[in-house]
């Protein structure tokens, strides 16, 4: 079972970028950020057991986080935590903050971090696993910075799924799992606030040197093919 190890982290100001500034690279902002090399080393693989190794799941809304998460899970034997199933349960089961939640998701919102890094812990505290793929998290700086201040962690590395508005688009409106979020006015407003809310996030870990972008467009065994050696890294090194 894994348990905290660390104690607070230091707090790291956030900025928020507006849609304007984005806009001004007509739309391929997240062009600028290439594909790390991913090496043992970068990863931050470390032979004790009970470190957990953190890998966090990030890309627009219908990008195919969830789908890969699933294929990752069955090939490597990750703990797959996804922050939107573990907010869309609390609606379920009517908890404290269930009303609250719901709202947000129907407004494609951000939902307040301590309320997401909460639900999160506790799953990471009852896990036996010390693998951990966290999925739709962190979706802004305010995300991150509460995770490594409650968690006293870092991510190992942060997986990024690439993909084109109008490829997730078409994805999210045939989904058809009734979500109440699938519907085109979500939909738009979720892709707002990723375009706003999530660029920072993804500059810092490229900064840090933990991002590892994979071109999110073909065939779900296609871009497996792409996250296969950034896990098959991690294997090799056991
Ligand atoms: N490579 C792909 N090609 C076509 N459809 C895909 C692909 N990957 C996933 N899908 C489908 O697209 C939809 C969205 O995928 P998925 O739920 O994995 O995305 P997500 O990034 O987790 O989205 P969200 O952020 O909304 O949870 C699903 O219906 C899934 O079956
Ligand atoms: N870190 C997060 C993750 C999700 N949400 C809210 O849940 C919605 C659905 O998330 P998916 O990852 O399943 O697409 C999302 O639109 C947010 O409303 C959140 O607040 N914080
Ligand atoms: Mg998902």
């Amino acid at each position: 079972m894994w348990r905290r190890v660390t104690s607070l982290s230091p707090f790291i100001s956030s900025s928020k970028p507006s849609i304007r500034n984005q806009a001004s690279y007509g739309g391929k902002i997240w062009e600028l950020f290439t594909t790390e090399i991913l090496t043992p080393a970068k990863a931050g693989i470390s032979s004790d057991e009970k470190t957990p190794f953190i890998t966090f799941v990030v890309g627009g809304p219908g990008s195919g986080k969830g789908t890969q998460c699933a294929k990752i899970v069955e090939t490597f034997g990750f703990t797959h935590i996804s922050a939107g199933e573990l907010l869309r349960r609390e609606i379920s089961c009517n908890s404290e903050h269930g009303s609250m939640i719901l709202d947000s998701i129907r407004e494609g919102k951000i939902v307040p971090s301590e309320v997401t890094v909460k639900l999160i812990e506790k799953e990471m505290e009852s896990s036996k696993n010390n693998k951990f793929l966290i999925d739709g998290f962190p979706r802004t700086e305010e995300n991150r910075i509460a995770f490594e201040r409650v968690i006293g962690a870092e991510p190992n590395f942060v997986l990024f799924f690439h993909c084109p508005e109008e490829e997730m688009v078409k994805r999210l409106l045939s989904r058809n799992e009734g979500r109440v979020d699938d519907n085109i006015d979500t939909i738009k407003k979720r892709l707002e606030v990723f375009t706003a809310l999530h660029l920072p996030v993804i500059k810092y870990y490229s900064e840090k040197g933990k991002l590892y972008k994979i071109n999110a467009v073909g065939t779900v065994d296609e871009i497996f093919e792409q996250v296969r050696p950034v896990f098959a890294v991690c294997e090799a090194t056991k």
